[in-house]
Parts: structure tokens; C-alpha cells; sequence
């Protein structure tokens, strides 16, 4: 299907924005007015810009506050409107998007919103203009999607059509199945965006929380679906106004876009993924030299030496390390998943428009593929075969069983970008998202899960004044969490994050827990079922820290409210 996005969308000037909106791949632009007004450029010349770019005005918007009013602004409103029909013809666009009426001053008469409507739709077709009219969610009269609809039948007039918007339709709770219902060639224009549910103002929520479809908690492919089964015949297009992609860079933000539709097609054609992770494979991190101590007193034992490079093989049960001595700071720089087609895996993820990472390796070495997730970690996917690079010597047992989730920092602005890179490329779902205090700011936080939960990955953003936290951390399941804290604490005890005494008193007030919990620093939470979870956490070495996690009972969560407890702690360094 043809795609195109609104200029709004993305930051910069109108030039920026084309150019990027071009070199993600799209095929149209929807011109914001704002975007047009501010520019330098004659309106020729945009339209012939475009046209260089290889794509097509598909839409001018917004024209507002048009219908139903009283017969002098009538009179103003069409006047209005020839100025934008000749702007148009400069432009070389023939689709104008008409917002609901949101003005005190609308008139709360159907008859009289598509007598004016026809009206318009006279004047447009003299200039071989289409108007779409729009249910915003907060129109004065008209803010559902079916009474729009109701509106432009009874206008009556063929250049005068619909246009649907997920978020209007779906922030207001309406069924989207009536689609069905309205012919596909008087859907005029499909604009598509997502959003994180939230209780505010629909007017908020639109302005500031649109999201890409696929980085929110709408069904847009559904809402497409209902729109394609009705015939519509236009492209799909992203509408989204959102404070963060306003400040973030125009081609990323664009090629982003470009990754949520692609995606889309593929929800629609019910295309399965085609290689959803089966487990971790190793998580990789730079070492300077302290790690394999800690790693040591983890209960790891080294197993391995890559035979080309300075990287080592750490083992513990299934968990599997490899350090990397780069001289760089202490920090994780690969993760590797078992991947049951790593191929598929790769080609799913450049068709995502995800970078593929050129590899040097010696002819011998395994290959492995591996592509940047969007805070830069690279991302490998494995056969079995990249073991026999580092010929292990022995399988170190012990308490700790295999890695549980890995933890990453993404870079400010993007944190949606991640949800839908986790969703699409690696198949992941999310499992809720979440704001944590912490002394300086808030953090948020999201959990992505593979459907059985053998791949974990917690994005996190630092957010609002915390902004220098870039921890990345490695969570290692274990059997028996006590009997590693005992050992760690009589053994390593500069190793352990300490945990306040004020914690234990406020945890001991809500569950009775085992005593030994404060004494050896191991955080616990419940879940609603008496699943139950305990943790604790190393100190951090460089960019990176461990956290030791034991899963009881089916609990399925993070500990998120521990979570503030160790920001503070982390902070603080110990005071
Ligand atoms: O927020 C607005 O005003 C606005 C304008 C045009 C649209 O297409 C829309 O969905 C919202
Ligand atoms: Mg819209």
C-alpha cells in the first residue's frame, strides 16, 4: 500500500522534513499548515521540492471550524476556503482534510453542517478539489467517527468524503467495525497513529502522547483492516503529534515512522514472525579487567578464549558471559539470542529497516549475524555454533542458572522507537510500562517479553533531570538466592548494593518475611497470585551492574517497586 506521513510528525523545517520523509521510503506527505506557513519557499516551489523527492502531496490539512456556523462566518469561511483551494493548485494537491467544527459558536444541526459541507464540496470541485471531513474527538457537535459520516452522506456531494482517524476513533472507545458500513471510495483519507493509554484530556492526549502504531496500546491494524474490508483505496498515513518526536532527529523519527507501517503490512497479511528469540545465547561486555573477578565471585567459572580475539567465555548453568577486553569503561555491549532461524532473524530485520553490523571474523570463525538495536547494543542471533569458537573447557554448575532479562538505557527521545524496535524486529510484547521515582527525576521503564518469557528485556529511559543515567544491567536467575547472598556476604560484602534498614522495616510491615533478608541485603515482592520474587543487586562497574533474581510461583515481573529503593542507592554510592 502507498505511504505517507504528516509533515507534523517529524521535527525540523518543511525542507528537513521532506527530505527525510523521502529517504525513509515514503511515497506521500500530508502538508501540515504550520509546516507550509513558515517556510521560505514559494508554494511552486515546495510542490516541485517534492516532486524531486519522488513524492506526492497527498493531503493539505488543517482547515478548521468551517461547518455549521452562522451565515456571516459562512460567508468568511468560504472565503477562506478559495484561498486555500488556490494555495492548493500552487501546491498541486487536490485533498484538503476539513476538522470537525470545535468552536462555542458551532451549531448543533446536522442538516445545517452538510448544507455547508455541500457547499464547500461546489466550490472545491470548481477548482477539482476533494474535501475530507474529520471527527476530531473533541468537535464541538461532531467528534465520532459515524456521525462525521452521517454528516458527509447527507452532504450528498461526490467531492465531499470522510476522513478516519485511529486516534479520534479509538481514543473515544468507539467500536471501529462501523468502517464497514461506509463505502470505501467515500473514505477519502486514513490517518493512522497510536497512543499509550492514559486518563487525561483526549485534546492532550492527541497533541502531546501520539505515537507510531505499534509503540502504543491501540489495535490500528485492526482499525486498517475494517477500512481496507470497506475498500478503502488511499494510502496509510501517520499522523502524530508528540513532544518527543518534535526534539528528536527529522530521519530517524521518519525511518521510525517507515519501520511502524512496514510492520503494520505485515500484522495485516497475519505474517508470523519468523524467528522469535528462544533464550539468550550470552550477553557481551566490555571489560577492563574488574569484571572477571566479579564474575568469579558470582560463582562463574572461565571456560573459554575466543582463539582471534581478546574476548572470554564465563559459565555458570546456562548463563553464559563473554568479556571483551576493548579497554573501554565497564559496560554491555552485545547480546547474543538463540535464535531458531538466525537468517530469517536478520532479513526480518533489515526488511525493519534495522542496520545489519558488518562482522570481521576469520574464515573458521561461526557466522553470526548481528544488528544494532536503537541504543547502539548489537544484537546477534545464534545457532549453537558460535560455542565452538571459544572450545570451553569445563561446565561450571552452581546456583546461578541462566540470565533472566538484560536491562538497557535508551537515549532520551527514543524510548518508543525501542518499543516498537523490540516488538517488530524481535517479536517481544510488551508487559507494561512504568514510572519510577528516583532522587533526581523519573524513570521510565518498559518490559518486553518473548511469549514464554525465555527472552526478557527492560528498556529503560532516564527522564526529567536524571538524565545521566546510562546503567545497563544483566539479571542472572537463580535456584537458590539465599545461599548465594550468604556466600557473596561473607565473602565479597564490598560486592552487594546495601539496601536501607528503612526498606526492611516498611517490608516487614506488609509480608512476614524471612529475616535473613535484611541481614544479607535481598529485596522481595509479591504478586496478586503469592508469586514471589527476590533480588539483589552488585554495585555498578562502570556502565554495568548484576542483579541475582529468583522467581517463585509464576511471578512474571521486575520488582518494580524495589526499583526506586535501588536508584536511591545507586545514587548515593552507599551513604
Ligand atoms: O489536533 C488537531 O487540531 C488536529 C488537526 C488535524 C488532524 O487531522 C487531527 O487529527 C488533529
Ligand atoms: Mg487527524
Amino acid at each position: 500500500m502507498r505511504k505517507s506521513i504528516a509533515t507534523v510528525s517529524v521535527s525540523g523545517t518543511l525542507t528537513e522534513k521532506l527530505e527525510a520523509i523521502a529517504a525513509a521510503g515514503f511515497d506521500g506527505v500530508e502538508i501540515f499548515e504550520n509546516d507550509l506557513l513558515a517556510c521560505p519557499l514559494p508554494p511552486e516551489e515546495i510542490r516541485a521540492r517534492v516532486a524531486d523527492l519522488g513524492l506526492t502531496i497527498d493531503l493539505y490539512q488543517p482547515f478548521r471550524d468551517f461547518e455549521a456556523v452562522p451565515e456571516p462566518v459562512l460567508a468568511r469561511n468560504l472565503r477562506r476556503a478559495e484561498h486555500k483551494f488556490r494555495l492548493m493548485e500552487r501546491l498541486g494537491t487536490d485533498l484538503l482534510l476539513v476538522c470537525s467544527n470545535v468552536s462555542p459558536g458551532a451549531i448543533g444541526d446536522d442538516e445545517l453542517a452538510a448544507e455547508h459541507l455541500r457547499l464547500l464540496g461546489e466550490r472545491a470541485a470548481e477548482h477539482g478539489i476533494r474535501i475530507a471531513y474529520e471527527a476530531l474527538a473533541w468537535g464541538r457537535h461532531v467528534n465520532e467517527y459515524l456521525h462525521a459520516w452521517r454528516v458527509v452522506r447527507m452532504a450528498g456531494h461526490p467531492n465531499v468524503g470522510t476522513c478516519l482517524d485511529s486516534f479520534h476513533i479509538l481514543s473515544r472507545g468507539s467500536d471501529p467495525i462501523g468502517i464497514e458500513a461506509i463505502p470505501g471510495e467515500k473514505i477519502f483519507f486514513l490517518q493512522l497513529a497510536d497512543a499509550p493509554l492514559l486518563a487525561m484530556d483526549v485534546l492532550q492526549w492527541s497533541r502531546h502522547y501520539r505515537c507510531f502504531p505499534g509503540q502504543g496500546t491501540f489495535d490500528v491494524a485492526g482499525l486498517v483492516r475494517h477500512a481496507l474490508n470497506a475498500g478503502y483505496p488511499g494510502p496509510l498515513s501517520l499522523e502524530v503529534f508528540n513532544d518527543h518526536f518534535r526534539q528528536a532527529d527529522t530521519k530517524r523519527t521518519a525511518r521510525d515512522g517507515m519501520r511502524s507501517l512496514i510492520a503494520l503490512e505485515g500484522e495485516l497479511v497475519g505474517a508470523a514472525h519468523p524467528s522469535v528469540p528462544s533464550g539468550f545465547a550470552f550477553a557481551e561486555l566490555a571489560d577492563t579487567g574488574a569484571l572477571g573477578g566479579v564474575l568469579s565471585a558470582l560463582g562463574f567459572a572461565r571456560t573459554g578464549r575466543h582463539p582471534t580475539k581478546p574476548v572470554e567465555l564465563w559459565e555458570q548453568g546456562g548463563a553464559r558471559l563473554l568479556l571483551n577486553a576493548t579497554g573501554a569503561e565497564s559496560a554491555l555491549i552485545a547480546i547474543g539470542l538463540d535464535s531458531p532461524d538466525p537468517a530469517g532473524a536478520v532479513k526480518h530485520a533489515e526488511t525493519l529497516l534495522s542496520p545489519v553490523l558488518p562482522r570481521e571474523r576469520a574464515p573458521e570463525e561461526a557466522r553470526l549475524d548481528a544488528i544494532a538495536a536503537p541504543d547502539g547494543t548489537q544484537i546477534f542471533f545464534c545457532d549453537d555454533s558460535w560455542l565452538s569458537d571459544f572450545a570451553p573447557d569445563a561446565r561450571a554448575g552452581g546456583e546461578i542458572t541462566g540470565i533472566d532479562h538484560v536491562a538497557l538505557t535508551q537515549p532520551w527521545h527514543y524510548f518508543d522507537e525501542a518499543e516498537l524496535f523490540y516488538r517488530s524486529v524481535l517479536g517481544l510484547r510488551p508487559q507494561g510500562g512504568l514510572e519510577l521515582p528516583d532522587p533526581y527525576g523519573l524513570l521510565r521503564s518498559k518490559a518486553m517479553s518473548a511469549p514464554d518469557g525465555a527472552v526478557r528485556m527492560v528498556v529503560n529511559i532516564a527522564q526529567v533531570g536524571a538524565g545521566d543515567i546510562a546503567w545497563q544491567h544483566v539479571a542472572l536467575a537463580c535456584d537458590d538466592i539465599l545461599a548465594v547472598a550468604r556466600r557473596l556476604h561473607a565473602e565479597h560484602p564490598g560486592l552487594l548494593l546495601p539496601i536501607p534498614g528503612n526498606y526492611y522495616d516498611d517490608l516487614e510491615a506488609r509480608h512476614e518475611v524471612d529475616p535473613e533478608l535484611r541481614r544479607l541485603g535481598v529485596l522481595y515482592d509479591r504478586d496478586e497470585d503469592g508469586g514471589e520474587f527476590l533480588h539483589l543487586y552488585t554495585v555498578t562497574m562502570g556502565r554495568v551492574f548484576f542483579e541475582l533474581v529468583q522467581r517463585i510461583g509464576g511471578y512474571d515481573g521486575y520488582g518494580a517497586a524495589n526499583a526506586p529503593i535501588r536508584l536511591a542507592v545507586q545514587h548515593s554510592g552507599g551513604d
